[in-house]
């Protein structure tokens, strides 16, 4: 019985074929993935990884926009393949709401900002007058520190990183989800706004009971905001657990040269670290041992 997860992973496996169109072999983009979030208690529950380890293609499954080839995804105790009428669908993203990395390609920089927000306030909270969309969408900025006052009228261009990935998260926040998927939020925003646009999260967390799947390549974020990590390497789990076990000692070798590269003790071993990534080409690379990637 699962119905008291929110969001339950059993043995997740991705393939995607490989070597062309004549080619039958297929690789594990996500190989095997199980994990489960709560429903009793909202948490921000980070998938850490480097590029390619198979994070963005667990969050798209997780949203419904892949299909797992073997094992299941439930959301609130449904099996997310079993969403397929527009009805069902409609009510399952009201849910589950995604934010995405680029905030400069979430918003067509010909339509006014604003418009997004009205639109979403019409389709998840079916808001008729303009009025109603208006005060909707103005809670929802209220959230992210924002209001309709100052962003009414004004085109993407005319924002900031920051300011755009902001209006994204009230967006989100429109439908009330239970679920918000964050896959790499603050990667294309200004170094400077990062910390504040993950506390965010956070306060999100607290204030609104959402839980957060983070998706992020960056330790530091996810050492400052996390409840739970896994920790990803060519599409495996390679480690699991409460964030700051996990990241403040991490075991497997992966994790370890992850935590350095990002967190080099001292310059030599930093320097070092690049050495092994310029000859490698990856740090994936330089440790073995997790197997290979082709499905069987
Ligand atoms: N639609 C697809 N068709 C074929 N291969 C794919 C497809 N999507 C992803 N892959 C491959 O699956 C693997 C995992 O990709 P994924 O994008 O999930 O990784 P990631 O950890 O999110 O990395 P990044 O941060 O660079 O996006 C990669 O080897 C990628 O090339």
């Amino acid at each position: 019985m699962s119905s008291h997860f929110l969001l339950e992973l059993d043995h997740v496996t991705k393939l995607f074929p490989i070597g062309g169109f004549f080619s039958r072999e297929k690789m594990k983009a996500v190989d095997d993935v199980s994990f489960a979030l709560t429903a009793d208690k909202p948490e921000i529950f980070t998938i850490v990884g480097e590029s390619g380890s198979g994070k963005s293609t667990l969050a798209k499954m997780i949203l419904g926009n892949e299909k797992a080839d073997r094992g299941s995804i439930r959301f609130d105790g449904t099996d997310v393949k079993a969403v397929r009428s527009r009805r069902d669908r409609e009510a399952f993203m009201a849910k589950v709401q995604p934010v995405f990395q680029n905030p400069f390609e979430a918003f067509n920089p010909l339509t006014r900002i604003d418009e997004y927000l009205l639109a979403t306030a019409h389709r998840f909270k079916g808001a008729k007058s303009r009025a109603e969309k208006e005060a909707i969408a103005d809670v929802a900025l209220q959230h992210v520190g924002l209001s309709m006052a100052e962003i009414k009228g004004r085109f993407s261009h005319e924002l900031s990183g920051g300011q755009l990935q902001r209006i994204a998260v009230a967006r989100a926040l429109i439908p009330e989800p239970k679920l918000i998927v964050a896959d790499e939020p603050v990667s294309m925003v200004d170094a400077s706004l990062r910390m504040s646009i993950v506390n965010l999260f956070r306060d999100l967390r607290d204030a609104l009971n959402v839980s957060i799947v983070y998706i992020t390549h960056d330790l530091a974020t996810a050492y400052y905001i996390s409840d739970r990590v896994v920790i990803m390497r060519r599409g495996v789990v390679v480690e699991s657990g409460d964030a700051r076990d996990v990241l403040e000692h991490p075991k497997h070798a992966y994790s370890i040269a992850l935590k350095n590269a990002v967190l080099p003790p001292n310059p030599r071993e930093a320097s070092a670290i690049i050495r092994l990534r310029q000859r490698n080409g990856k740090a994936n690379e330089a440790y073995s041992g997790d197997g290979d990637r082709l499905a069987r």
